[in-house]
Parts: C-alpha cells; sequence; structure tokens
C-alpha cells in the first residue's frame, strides 16, 4: 500500500504502563495502514491492548513512540469527523438532543447542506439501521442496541475518510447486526477507511483483513466467538 493509498497510517506506535513496580509495553512498534474502501478488523484476547490502540488512534491519549496519520496529516484531537470519525464504546450521543438531532448535528457543523439535504441523510442513515420510526426519541428512550445503531449512524454522517468502531455489534439482535454490517461495508464501499475493533465472527466475515493484536503488534488472524482460530485463507493480509 502506497502512502496515498493508505487513509489511515500508523508507524511505530508504542504505549507502556506502570503496573506493580515495574512497567508493561502494551503496544510496541505497531504499524498498520488502512486504504480507502477496506475494512480490517483487530480482535485480540482481553487485556492485549485493543482499548490502548483505539484511544491512541483517537487522539484522546498521546503515545510514548510512533505516529498516527489520517489523509498524511498527524491525528490530534481537533482533527475533524471528516477525516476521523470515532463510534467509542461509550457511544457519546447528546442526551438533551433527539436521535435525529444527534445525526444532524456534524452535517450540520461540518457541511454546508441545506436543511433538506440534512435531513435526507439523517433519514436515509437512519433507516438503513432500522431507527428511522425513533428519529425523534431522545437516547434514554431507546435500548443500548439502539442508540449504538444511532451512534454509528452519527458517525458515518459526513462519510469520513477514516471511521474508528470498537465493538459496534456488541448488542445486538441477528436482524441488527445485518444493518450494521451493511452500513459499515457501504461505507467502505464509498470510500471509507474502517477500522472495526471486535470479536464477532459475522464482522470477521466481511472485513477484507483481519488482524490479531498480539505481544503490542498487530497480526493476521482473529480472534473470534470462539477464542482464537487461524485467519481464513487469502482473506488476511499483513497489517
Ligand atoms: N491507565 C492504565 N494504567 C495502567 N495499566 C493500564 C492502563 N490502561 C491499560 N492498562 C493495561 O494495559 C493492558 C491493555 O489494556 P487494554 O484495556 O488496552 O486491553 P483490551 O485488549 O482492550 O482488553 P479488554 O478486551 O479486556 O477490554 C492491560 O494489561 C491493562 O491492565
Amino acid at each position: 500500500m502506497t502512502v496515498a493509498e493508505a487513509r489511515l497510517r500508523v508507524r511505530g506506535l508504542g504505549r507502556g504502563f506502570n503496573q506493580g513496580g515495574g512497567r508493561i509495553e502494551v503496544l510496541d512498534g505497531l504499524d498498520l495502514d488502512v486504504a480507502a474502501g477496506e475494512v480490517v478488523t483487530v480482535s485480540g484476547p482481553s487485556g492485549s491492548g485493543k482499548s490502548t490502540l483505539f484511544t491512541l488512534l483517537a487522539a484522546f491519549d498521546r503515545p510514548d513512540s510512533g505516529s498516527v496519520e489520517v489523509l498524511g496529516d498527524e491525528v490530534t484531537p481537533l482533527t475533524p469527523w471528516t477525516s476521523l470519525a470515532v463510534l467509542p464504546q461509550t457511544m457519546g450521543l447528546s442526551e438533551e438532543l433527539t436521535l435525529a438531532e444527534n445525526v444532524a448535528l456534524p452535517l450540520r457543523m461540518l457541511t454546508t447542506r441545506t436543511p433538506e439535504e440534512v435531513a435526507d441523510r439523517v433519514d436515509s442513515l437512519l433507516g438503513g439501521l432500522g431507527v428511522a420510526a425513533l428519529a425523534d426519541r431522545y437516547p434514554l428512550q431507546v435500548s443500548f442496541g439502539q442508540r449504538q445503531r444511532v451512534a454509528l449512524a452519527r458517525a458515518l454522517a459526513v462519510r469520513p475518510a477514516v471511521l474508528l468502531a470498537d465493538e459496534p455489534t456488541a448488542h445486538l439482535d441477528h436482524a441488527s447486526l445485518s444493518t450494521v454490517l451493511v452500513a459499515l461495508r457501504a461505507a467502505a464501499d464509498e470510500g471509507t477507511a474502517v477500522l472495526v475493533a471486535t470479536h464477532d465472527d459475522e464482522v470477521h466475515a466481511v472485513a477484507d483483513r483481519c488482524l490479531v493484536l498480539s505481544e503490542g503488534r498487530l497480526v493476521p488472524g482473529l480472534v473470534g466467538a470462539d477464542g482464537l482460530v487461524p485467519a481464513p485463507a487469502g482473506r488476511v493480509e499483513t497489517g
């Protein structure tokens, strides 16, 4: 993958923590490229460092070493959602706004769409994720899984260059899961580079590459619902 092709480019990422009088290096020279149009999954045993990695990729924390770039620019807390949209496990929806208003917010703030165009995009996203009927409710008036899909709609609203999604299917039934898989795949097909932390075999199945966090680096493979399994031939490449 060339520099121009990689929308998300991570080099030599390092992060360690002091623990019990010693120090553990959770990420140790991690490299990763994700190109436009790719869905890449990251899995790993509990404690392998997935949250640490996503926290650094989203610039919620600073690495000890290495770099994270989106579209050639170092990621910072000010990187706009049009470049890097983040779907954290906590989702971060505004409780004072309806679900439709939550999805409309980044469109209003970051794009020049007319109110009608914003409404159309919101309808389309909520419809695609099966939550259109809930548009006028507030986040605390819907289920966790419904909030999760609205948060995904909001993250995808501005067609970001890169989407980071942390366990986006963790609380979904099969029908809801399917809508999320379709939305992730559609976002990639429209050009977004999608990186998903997941242990869900159905997410692995729609991914272009599956990577496992092991000893502080990403290697081909996946950790699914049944634990660590070899990567399916032909679908997994190096990070
Ligand atoms: N702020 C911190 N201080 C000390 N140690 C930390 C800190 N944050 C994470 N760690 C340690 O770093 C390691 C990786 O943690 P992390 O939360 O990234 O793992 P994970 O793969 O996301 O785990 P899980 O799947 O259980 O959520 C763990 O050993 C954890 O105890």
